[in-house]
């Protein structure tokens, strides 16, 4: 478990994602021309959107990692506009670092990256896309290998997190729906601390045979308590997007949004409303993007490699309070970091 005295790993995640921001900075430079287009005039978004031929999804994972670096800039009348420092890299100016910035541009992960903003991600994924079951489709998450490999991929992200999120979730009796909640860590840390409370732990049938052999090794850890959470832990295998959810007080979406386009977390956010009691409430894990759309660098990156890897991005805060109240629901205004640029936020049904 993560003691206060251990450092926040997050330099290690930062520059793991770091690699997918520099593949965009080089794809925006050499592939698109972001930086010549803008040296005419600042556009607005919409219009530098056209002006590219670029999705949505593209524009919100490219933009606001241009302006966490510091190179775009948005002016007094909310247009997209080049910093001192973006000028460096329009090719007409002189000196430009164009030149050397280019002795990487044919870089396979630079060329990979220019498709997928060409194409709002990949055109085809014969085996499925990350992390992601929708339709009829193949998905990663039912294929038992490749269903084990992922979940035990995140499961040292969850051990060290679980701890910090369950401390800060709601102690009361009540139900927890844990939903796509992979190795269950979050939900099995929560139960320890309530002790009469119940779970759900819902995800895919391949996920949830992973999920339980973890929750065994879990409950041997000696822990007061920890061998009495396997009784209360009903294991629902589903699909979150078209199956019943059992009536919850509270919902826990970790890691989850970020995983889907934005009418699909939309959608989402209903589900979960219907399925919270009235003083329910779902909680949110994940990185968020500022409320600007501007940064962080730390989300911006982890925006570019869910981009490459899901269907999704990152999310500001304020695009989870808009799905939420569109779904009923009263956002609630605090912010809880936990570790790894990763914070809780949450809401509430009336
Ligand atoms: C990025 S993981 C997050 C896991 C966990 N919440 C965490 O924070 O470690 C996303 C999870 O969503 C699950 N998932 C994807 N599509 C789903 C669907 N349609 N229904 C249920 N679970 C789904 C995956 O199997 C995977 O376990």
């Amino acid at each position: 478990m993560f003691s206060t005295t251990q450092p926040d790993p997050a330099p290690i995640t930062r520059q793991l994602r770091a690699m997918f921001g520099s593949r965009l900075l080089l794809a925006a430079i050499h592939e698109l021309a972001v930086f010549d287009t803008l040296s005419a005039e600042p556009l607005s978004l919409a219009d530098l959107r056209q002006q590219l031929n670029l999705a949505e999804r593209p524009a919100m994972v490219l933009f606001p990692a241009l302006c966490a670096m510091q190179l775009l800039e948005y002016d007094i009348h909310n247009r997209l506009t080049l910093t001192a420092l973006g000028r460096y890299l329009v090719q007409d100016q002189e000196p430009n670092l164009t030149g050397y910035t280019g002795l990487e541009k044919d870089d396979p992960g630079v060329l990979h990256m220019a498709q997928l903003l060409r194409n709002d991600g990949p055109l085809e994924a014969p085996a499925g896309i990350s992390f992601v079951k929708e339709g009829d489709g193949p998905s990663p998450m039912d294929d038992p290998k490749s269903a084990r490999k992922f979940t035990l991929g995140l499961a040292g992200r969850a051990r060290l997190l679980a701890p910090l999120v369950a401390a800060n979730l709601p102690t009361q009796p009540g139900h927890l729906l844990d939903v796509a909640g992979g190795t269950g860590y979050y939900t099995y840390e929560w139960l320890l601390l309530n002790p009469t409370a119940t779970a759900t732990l819902f995800d895919r049938p391949a996920v949830l045979t992973v999920a339980a052999e973890l929750l065994d090794d879990w409950a041997q850890s000696g822990r007061p308590g920890a061998d009495t959470v396997r009784e209360r832990v009903t294991f629902q295998p589903g699909d979150m997007l078209t199956d019943p959810l059992p009536p919850t007080d509270l919902l826990l979406a970790g890691s989850l949004f970020h995983d889907w386009p934005t009418d699909t977390c939309q959608a989402l956010a209903r589900r979960f409303a219907a399925a919270l009691r009235s003083d329910g409430d779902i909680w949110v894990h994940d990185t968020f993007l500022n409320d600007t759309l501007d940064g962080s660098l730390a989300a911006t990156d982890y925006s570019a490699q869910l981009f490459w890897v899901t269907k999704g991005r990152c999310y500001s805060r304020a695009e989870h309070h808009r799905w939420f109240t569109d779904a009923g629901l009263i956002p609630l205004p605090d912010v809880i970091p936990t570790l790894l640029d990763y914070g809780l936020i949450h809401a509430r049904k009336a």
